[in-house]
């Protein structure tokens, strides 16, 4: 199979779309590369099924555009907008064999017999399942007809792939290695493809960048790092990782700047920032010190869980509980509950989001 190498990508402008009374799409503007792994991520119900089956011609009629290259895909159905989709449940026909469902699409399409022979096979062996072109779905295991599945995409040779969770029916070791496979996959094909996921750590590791949606609404896009790292809400902030959020107000005096939390405590903060808001602070981001009582800030462990590679704390400093990750070491000894413990905050890297800024994209 000729590499597709995709010269699509796809705009989305100013996308609204409801079922019936219910708005579930408000305003989505997105702008993805050719050759682009572009992520949908956000949880349950935000609305990103209903995008990513908005751009493949399924659902109601959306309000808006939807482009792939400079194609207006407004009004055709979903068999003439040359997008490949690869569903959750895979949707391969139970009563043919490998060979016949990756050949369907082109049989549909009415290519010649050779042909469809000579493109069937290169795409099972694309998918490394050219020894399996005569079974049926039902002998192969879970990811074997996910590969069967994105096998009968992409031999119709799509111009953008489009994937709604396709890992979720499969157990936690294998959806590691084909998500790896998959972005692979899309690597050599150069194909632009979007990939809906609830689960960040699957976004992260293969989005190029991503969305995150809420409500139907776009939070904000960026790549993964830039989303963790510099979150421009709550909502992005508290939905990658663990984050701290701790709502008060920055003042500086004398040259420094202390966050005075509503609770009541103060932390000393590096930050060049005045007013109120909310400072989102990871737990990796403080440590922890045995000796509380040469620290300006300490707190008592209330809570510990052992996670292999780190400890994750929970730390009372008076009103206020802070969630704080130590990495474990074999001679690091693990603090007790009760532990009074000083906290050193690595406020460079926390990020302050003033109030009346948007806390959440509405
Ligand atoms: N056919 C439908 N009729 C009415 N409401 C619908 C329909 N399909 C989806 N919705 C609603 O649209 C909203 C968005 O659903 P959607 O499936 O797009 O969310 P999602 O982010 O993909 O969620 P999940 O991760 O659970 O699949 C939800 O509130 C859902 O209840």
């Amino acid at each position: 199979m000729t590499h597709i190498k995709s010269k699509s990508g796809i705009s989305v402008r100013d996308l609204h779309l409801s079922f019936g009374s219910t708005k579930v799409l408000t305003g989505v503007n997105l702008e993805i590369e050719p050759g682009e792994f572009f992520a949908f991520l956000g949880p349950s119900g935000s609305g990103k099924s209903t995008l990513l089956r908005a751009i493949a011609g399924f659902g109601p009629q959306p309000q808006g555009q939807i482009l792939v290259g400079d194609r207006n895909l407004a009004g055709l159905p979903p068999w003439e907008r040359n997008v490949g989709m690869v569903f959750q449940s895979y949707a391969l026909w139970p009563h043919m064999s490998v060979r016949k469902n990756v050949a369907f699409g082109l049989v549909e399409k009415k290519v010649p017999t050779r042909l469809i022979d000579e493109k069937v096979e290169a795409a099972l062996s694309l998918v490394g399942l050219l020894d399996y072109a005569e079974r049926m779905p039902s002998q192969l295991s879970g990811g074997q007809q996910q590969r069967v599945a994105l096998a009968r995409t992409i031999v119709t040779k799509p111009d953008v792939l489009l994937l709604d969770e396709p890992l979720s029916n499969l157990d936690a070791s294998l959806r590691v290695q084909m998500r790896r496979e998959l972005l692979a996959l899309q690597r050599k094909l150069g194909l632009t493809t979007i990939f809906v996921t609830h689960d960040q750590e699957e976004a992260n590791t293969t989005a190029d960048r991503m969305a995150v949606l809420d409500q139907g609404v776009v939070q904000q896009v960026g790549s993964p790092q830039t989303l963790y790292d510099h979150p421009e809400n709550l909502f992005v902030a508290g939905f990658l990782g663990t984050a701290n959020i701790l709502a008060g107000e920055l003042v500086r005096s004398n040259g420094s700047t202390r966050l005075m939390l509503e609770t009541g405590e103060q932390l000393p903060i590096d930050n060049e920032a005045t007013g109120t808001g909310s400072l989102v602070l990871r737990p990796q981001n403080i440590s922890l010190s045995e000796n509380s009582e040469a620290s300006e800030l300490n707190g008592v462990v209330s809570h510990r869980e052992f996670l292999g590679a780190q400890v994750r704390y929970l730390v009372d400093v008076a009103n206020t509980q802070i969630v704080v990750d130590q990495s474990h070491a074999v001679d690091q000894p693990i603090l007790d509950i009760g532990f009074r413990v000083g906290l050193v905050i690595n406020s460079k890297s926390a990020v302050f989001l003033p109030r009346g800024q948007k806390q959440h994209a509405a």
